[in-house]
Parts: C-alpha cells; structure tokens; sequence
C-alpha cells in the first residue's frame, strides 16, 4: 500500500471553484483508490502552516456532471490522506425569497432526491447504516459561521439543502414542490452521497453555499451560464472565508467537539 503525507483539512471545490489560490506553496498528488479515478489530482498546500488538500469535483475544467461524479473514490483518496475535516463549495439555487444571490448558506440539513448513485463503502459482507439525524458537522458548521460573520459576508446559519439528480434543472412544478410541500431552502446536484459519505469515513464535513440563483421562480428560470457568472462573482469572498475557516480549524483531532468521529460506534451491524 502506497502512504501517503498526511493532510488533516480538505477543501471539495464546486462549480466556479477549480483553484482555491490560497496556498503559500504547493504541489500535485495522485492517490489510487478501490473506486478508480478521483475528479481530478489533488492538490496539497500550505495556509498558516497547515496542509491543505484541494480537490474541484467535476474536475478542472468542470468536464464531470454531478450524476456521474466518482464521489467514492474522492472521499476514499482524501481519508486516505488523513482527512479529518472536509470544507465542501456548492453553487446552490435558493427556493425563498430572503436566501439572495450572492449570500452564502450553511446548511443543515438535506433531503435526497437523487436516483442512482453509489451511496455507501459498506456493500457487505459488513454492513452499516450510519445516522444523519445531523448530517453536518456542527463543530465545523459554527468555525464556518463566525468567520464568515467576522469577515462581514451576509451568511444564513440554516438551511435545507434539496438534493436532485440533475443534470437538469427542475421543472416548475417539481421547484414548487421543494419549496412548498418539502420546505427546502437551497437546492443543487451534488451533496448526496458526498455528505453521507464523509460521515461513513468520520470525517468532519459542512458546506459553504453560496447561492446563485432563484431556482425557476425567476421570471427568467436558472441557467448553468447564471451559475458559473455569479459563482466567478463570488470567488473572492469565498477565499477568503476558506482561509479564515482553516486558521480557526483546532490542530489536534481529539479537539473535535462533535460526534462525526465516532460515527460508526452505533453504525455497524
Ligand atoms: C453549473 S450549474 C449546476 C451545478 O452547480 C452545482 O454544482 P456544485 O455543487 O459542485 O457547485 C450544482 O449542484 C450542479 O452540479
Ligand atoms: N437552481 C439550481 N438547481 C439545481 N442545482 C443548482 N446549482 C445552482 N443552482 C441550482
């Protein structure tokens, strides 16, 4: 088995989100893993004297949809590296009014409405079925908020994140639903099984939201070209909300004030 450095921080760039350019140094790693290919190489950084893995999950040039992203295979490549906490960017549609375009969200909760994905590591012969009660790390959750608070980015501590198959965008009728029978806030295509996932690894895992777009209740419905341009309008503040998330991050894992790291003691059958 190959060993690899050790990375305890790790940052999944979304949409519009290929370099984070916060690294004082850095370099190009390849990790194999039982699943194949990850999005793409992952990089290793430094910020304030951590390493940091970066890792865009539809790959550089954004060449993978979110159905077909091998979401296994990079969360396997970064426990491998000794992953502990996972920073996820998401471009995010918003389902109400007051979540506006270019606000950030710190989710707390998902509903799943993807179809076929892989969704677990345990396929058998040894079985487990971890609880998302709380999918997100709240410990990581709360660094996330109050540095985007400190750094006066306008930030929703809540949300409900719908999660669909993509890669199309819904349907009026589909957007009403969301918003009104199941009460999402957000929606976008890629956080199941990536969350679900992380959690079977026992990694620490929350996403900063950015939103982009009103769904279809826009008078002019969503466009993947309105996505990308407000996302690219945002990549500023989310840099550096990245880097003062990661110089807030405690040094030591046992200073993880959350239950993800023990999320298999009640899982395995
Ligand atoms: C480019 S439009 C839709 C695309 O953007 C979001 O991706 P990500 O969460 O990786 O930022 C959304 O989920 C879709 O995959
Ligand atoms: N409206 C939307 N629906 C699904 N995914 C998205 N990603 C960004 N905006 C989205």
């Amino acid at each position: 088995m190959l060993e690899y450095e050790k990375v305890p921080i790790a940052i999944i760039g979304g949409s519009g989100l290929y370099d984070p350019k916060i690294f004082s140094e850095s370099k190009e790693i390849k990790v194999y893993t039982p699943y194949g290919d990850t999005s793409d190489l992952i990089t290793i950084g430094t910020v304030e004297g951590k390493k940091v893995a970066f890792l865009p999950r539809h790959g550089r040039r954004h060449r993978i949809p979110p159905h077909k992203i091998n979401y296994r295979a990079n969360i396997w490549a970064l426990h491998e590296l000794g992953v502990k906490w996972v920073i996820s960017v998401s471009a995010v549609g918003s389902l109400r009014m007051d979540y506006k375009p270019g606000d950030f969200v710190v989710p707390d909760q998902f509903i799943d409405m993807t179809k076929k994905r892989e969704y677990t590591f345990f396929d058998g012969p040894v079985v487990a079925h971890v609880s998302m009660a709380d999918p997100f790390c709240n410990h990581l959750r709360k660094i996330i908020i109050s540095a985007a608070k400190d750094l006066g980015i306008t930030t929703h501590e809540s949300g409900t994140y719908i999660c669909i198959e993509g890669p199309r965008f819904s349907t009026r009728a589909e957007s009403r639903v969301w918003k009104e029978v199941f009460k999402a806030d957000i929606i976008g295509m890629t956080l199941v099984p990536e969350v679900n996932l992380a959690c079977e690894m026992q990694m620490c895992y929350a996403t900063i939201a950015t939103i982009t777009d009103y769904d279809v209740f826009a008078e002019v419905p969503v466009t993947a070209e309105e996505v990308t341009r407000v996302m690219y309008e945002n990549t500023e503040k989310s840099r550096k909300l990245l880097y003062e998330v990661i110089k807030r991050i405690p040094d030591k894992p046992d200073e993880r004030e959350c239950s993800c790291c023990n999320s298999l003691k009640t899982a395995l059958v």
